[in-house]
């Protein structure tokens, strides 16, 4: 069996609303193995960004089995479950949520000093991921300084700074003009296939689902092939 950087296992999520219950996820399952880059492309409303939520331990499902590098997520306490999501998950979103009064660089070594890494090796890391992304001469630049594409690159950087074995993407492309959301996808795409993560990635961009692995959507909350 290959190795599974995440299983979602008969996932349920019911939200109250009003009187009645909206069943927005209905026995979901879903398997990403490492080195797999898959599009999650569905309607809007139909369950994407509470799918990458639950799939990173940001949301309790109403029921199921969330397993993150092998560790079944459902029996953890909150403190166990939040050391599991620092150390296995990155996530990166639509906007990029930088902070806005450090450097490129300091965003990115900020995830890795919280995880206790020596400030030298956060400093090295981190340029190597500017670097590696293109963006070694922005280093200094506070994110206001920064393009969009550059801004999200910084991003990208910042969620795999701490090495996880699983990235979730809500739209990582989505306030990006199509040029600028193809290079900054050829810089996650290369960074999978180079560290041998795993990516969910849920996008409206059908031209860049088509250059994932595989592409699966939302089907009556159940996730189905596309
Ligand atoms: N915390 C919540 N409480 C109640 N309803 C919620 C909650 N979160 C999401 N919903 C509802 O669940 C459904 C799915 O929402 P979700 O945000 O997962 O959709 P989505 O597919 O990501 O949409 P979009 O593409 O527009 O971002 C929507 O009808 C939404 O209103």
């Amino acid at each position: 069996m290959a190795d599974a950087a995440l299983e979602l296992r008969s996932i349920r999520q019911d939200y109250g609303q009003g009187d009645g219950v909206l069943h927005v996820l209905k026995g979901a399952e879903l398997t990403v193995n490492a080195g797999e880059m898959v599009a999650l492309v569905a309607p809007s409303g139909t369950g994407k960004s509470t799918l990458l939520q639950i799939a990173g331990l940001l949301e309790q499902p109403t029921s199921g089995d969330v397993i993150v590098g092998g560790h079944d997520a459902s029996s953890l306490e909150d403190d166990d479950r939040t050391a599991l999501r620092r150390n296995t998950i990155g996530f990166v979103y639509q906007f990029h949520h930088l902070l806005p009064e450090f450097s490129a660089r300091e965003n990115i070594m900020l995830p890795q000093l919280i995880a206790g890494l020596p400030q030298n090796e956060a400093y090295e890391r981190a340029e190597q991921m500017l670097s590696y992304l293109k963006i070694g001469h922005r280093a200094e630049h506070r994110p206001a300084e920064l393009s969009g594409g550059e801004q999200q690159r910084v991003a990208i950087a910042r969620a795999v700074a701490n090495a996880p074995s699983l990235l979730l993407a809500d739209e990582p492309t989505g306030n990006l003009d199509p040029e600028t959301a193809g290079y900054v996808f050829e810089a996650l795409e290369a960074l999978v296939k180079q560290s041998g993560l795993a990516a969910l990635v849920a996008t409206h961009n059908l031209d860049l689902a088509a250059r994932m692995d595989r592409c699966v959507t939302l089907q009556d909350g159940l996730v189905v092939d596309r």
